[in-house]
């Protein structure tokens, strides 16, 4: 079943001559892990605020299960847990609070709402916040509790803005961890934003990528990998001021001071390996196309 059916969407903000996005077109599953990557300002959170129904589109129609979005503003609230970018509205809230209303707002008794809101204080590791005012928490800890209080109640759908922005390593992995899993238990649809496109690889089903307003690709992991090619990763590590030394018409890409990246076909492999001056080569990776490959592949053609 459809979840999103996205036809050609433009928003302009008002006073504005340019539009935030156009011409968007695209289709979302049910039961779909899909990530929408882009760059600053390519039109990200303008999309997601349009399919949550917070913004009315210029032209072009959101149909969402089968209906049309704007005329039936009751849906989204109903069926969709949202996490956006600033969430003001908790936090005169207890985390505690926050868990047990939302839960209770969509739908759950009173009783099913405390045993939703423990599971949640346990499962998204939050139980010595759950005092806590909303306000009085540092960023990281108020995103891990936004993405609780979209996941309470049990919603079909969650869109999240950004869900693993100013998190620690663990923390990132344990939100990537809890999401992967929601969706295979319980077939939820989870649409969210990010620019880590890295990140992103290890869960996302399917990918939109998003440039200037303009939706540059959608497809699954694999397609998209296609489409780059059979192309291979090198990553190399060198001594700091010197360049590796790869055959003619490369252009290795310096990541950082001394890491160099460059795409190689297949056949390339061998013959870049056998040139390398080992003596100055502290370590060398070969992976296949990722996607980050693909998204600046996409983002900087
Ligand atoms: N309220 C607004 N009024 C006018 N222009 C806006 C408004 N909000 C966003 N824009 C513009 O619309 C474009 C898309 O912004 P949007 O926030 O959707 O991008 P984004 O991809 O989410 O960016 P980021 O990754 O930086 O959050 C930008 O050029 C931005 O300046």
């Amino acid at each position: 079943m459809l979840v999103y059916d996205v036809q050609d969407v433009v928003k302009y903000y008002p006073g504005q001559t340019k539009a935030a996005n156009e011409h968007i077109t695209l289709q979302i599953q049910e039961g779909t892990i899909f990530g929408i990557l882009g760059d600053n300002g390519a039109g990200k959170s303008t999309l997601i605020r349009q399919m949550v129904n917070l913004l009315q589109s210029t032209s072009g129609s959101i149909k969402f299960y089968g209906h049309e979005l704007k005329n039936n503003p009751q849906l989204v609230p109903q069926l969709v847990g949202y996490m956006p970018q600033r969430y003001e509205a908790l936090n005169n809230l207890t985390v505690d609070e926050a868990l047990y209303f939302t839960a209770h707002l969509r739908g759950m008794t009173r009783n099913d709402a405390r045993q939703e809101r423990e599971r949640l204080l346990k499962l998204w590791q939050i139980e010595d916040l759950r005092h806590k005012y909303s306000s009085r928490l540092s960023g990281g800890q108020q995103r891990i509790v936004r993405l609780a209080v979209a996941a309470a109640g049990r919603l079909p759908v969650l869109i999240l803005d950004e869900p693993t922005n100013d998190l620690d390593p663990l923390r990132r992995k344990m939100v990537w961890d809890i999401l992967r899993q929601l969706n295979a238990d319980s077939g939820t649809t989870i649409i969210f934003i990010t620019h880590d496109a890295i990140e992103a690889e290890k869960i996302v089903q399917r990918i939109a990528i998003l440039h200037d307003g303009r939706l540059l690709v959608e497809g699954s992991l694999s397609e998209l990998k296609q489409i780059v090619g059979k192309k291979m990763r090198l990553e190399l590590t060198f001594t700091p001021g010197l360049p590796p030394t790869l055959p003619e018409g490369l252009m290795p890409y310096e990541v950082m001071p001394g890491r160099w990246l460059v795409m190689l076909d297949w056949e390339q492999v061998g013959p870049v390996l056998s040139a390398l001056a080992r003596e100055y080569c502290d370590d060398v990776r070969l992976y296949t196309a990722t996607l980050e490959d693909i998204y600046l592949h996409y983002v900087t053609a």
